[in-house]
């Protein structure tokens, strides 16, 4: 399910009038981190114990918990390394509580009461954790599943939901529950205004920012999940880059168009552009994570720098900056009228 992407649409098909007695609750979903070094091998575990982030075949499915604890025992040592040189652990849960906060306070804005909760998919505070401890407390009478990954892939977002209908199946309250689950939402121009928004500002904080090549990075999945699991991720990371080169194109070509006409007009007859400096881009993921802490600010960096690249940026992940979380909170309002129960 996609959700409304434009705001005329919305207003035209999707008014929603919140009724005084229902209680809203919002469900972020995340991968969730260590927090210290001694949680990382069983992080590790629960990880790749997910039969949708190692996908065995049936008659193989009883070696699934044993090969995650090998896996986990042989990895562990190096993740560890890599956790400890970000400090020791993940910042994720930090974050996200944050961005649940700012959601919270975007949605009152909008005259929008409701609980934010955060559930991890292989950490504390666990989905199950949220769902059985808070949103069943609370009693919540409508719930919006948002996970915050922009782009449907079937080890991220199709993951945290098979947990979602399990734990829902076996719940009365919950199977009545109304929820409506944000599948994937990279399309809205919330989200790629405040991506477009973010590269520029850091364009700007280099000498020539037209001579910057823009280095996209993106999570891989296995080859398999794309071609024989019908896992959209790969295509979507495709139309996401279109999505966010037009938008920067359109706000940032008058500049470039600028610095040409300046050439010709100082006499220059032939130009051959060489993109000499980078700048490296995250944006299947809205929080600081290991990925972009260490692998790209460390890893990709050292790497460009020694091989000759002279300048390096990177742009912030969205955490909390104001207009993604409106955008959010959009997405939160525009996906209630589509909530149903799997029992009604
Ligand atoms: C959108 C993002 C992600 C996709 C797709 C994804 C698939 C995927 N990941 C692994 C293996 C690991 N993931 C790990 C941590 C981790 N992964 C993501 C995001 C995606 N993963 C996040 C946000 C995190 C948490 C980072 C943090 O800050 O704590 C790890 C452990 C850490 C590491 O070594 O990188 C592993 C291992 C697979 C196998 C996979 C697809 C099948
Ligand atoms: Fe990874
Ligand atoms: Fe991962």
């Amino acid at each position: 399910m996609g959700i409304c992407t434009s705001s005329e649409k919305f207003v035209q098909e999707c008014r929603y009038t919140h009724a005084a007695t229902e209680k809203l609750g919002v469900l972020l979903v995340n991968i969730g981190g260590p927090e210290n070094l001694n949680d990382v091998l069983p992080f590790l575990c629960n990880l790749f114990a997910d039969p949708d982030v190692i996908r065995l075949p049936k008659l193989f499915k009883f070696l699934q918990r044993p090969l995650a604890k090998l896996i986990s025992i042989l990895l562990a040592p190096k993740t560890k390394q890599r956790y400890a040189a970000i400090g020791g652990g993940s910042p994720l849960r930090r974050i996200t509580d944050e961005q649940a906060d700012a959601l919270r306070t975007a949605l009152e804005a909008k005259n929008l009461h409701a609980n934010v909760y955060v559930g991890m998919r292989y950490w504390y505070p666990f989905m199950e954790e949220a769902i059985q401890q808070q949103i069943k407390r609370d009693r919540i009478t409508k719930l919006v599943l948002l996970p915050l990954f922009p782009l449907f892939s079937i080890s991220t977002t199709g993951s945290s939901i098979r947990v979602l209908q399990r734990i829902f199946m076996d719940d009365a309250y919950l199977l009545r529950l109304p929820v409506s689950i944000i599948r994937f939402w990279y399309r809205r121009q919330g989200y790629i205004r405040s991506i477009a928004d973010s590269i520029v500002t850091q364009l700007r904080k280099f000498e020539k920012p037209e001579e910057v090549l823009i280095f996209f990075s993106a999570h891989g999945v296995p080859v398999s999940y794309v071609e024989n699991a019908g896992d959209p991720y790969k295509d979507q990371i495709e139309e996401c880059i279109y999505l966010i080169m037009r938008e920067l194109k359109a706000r940032y070509q008058p500049y470039t168009n600028e610095v040409l006409v300046e050439l010709g007009r100082k006499g220059v007859k032939s130009l051959l552009a060489v993109p000499i400096r980078s700048m490296a881009r995250n944006f299947d993921f809205v929080s600081e994570h290991i990925e972009t802490l260490e692998e790209i600010d460390m890893g990709y960096k050292d790497l460009a720098l020694k091989s000759g690249i002279e300048n390096w940026g990177r742009v912030p992940a969205l955490g909390c900056t104001s207009s993604f979380i409106t955008d959010l909170a959009d997405a939160v309002v525009e996906a209630l009228p589509s909530a149903k129960a799997y029992q009604s």
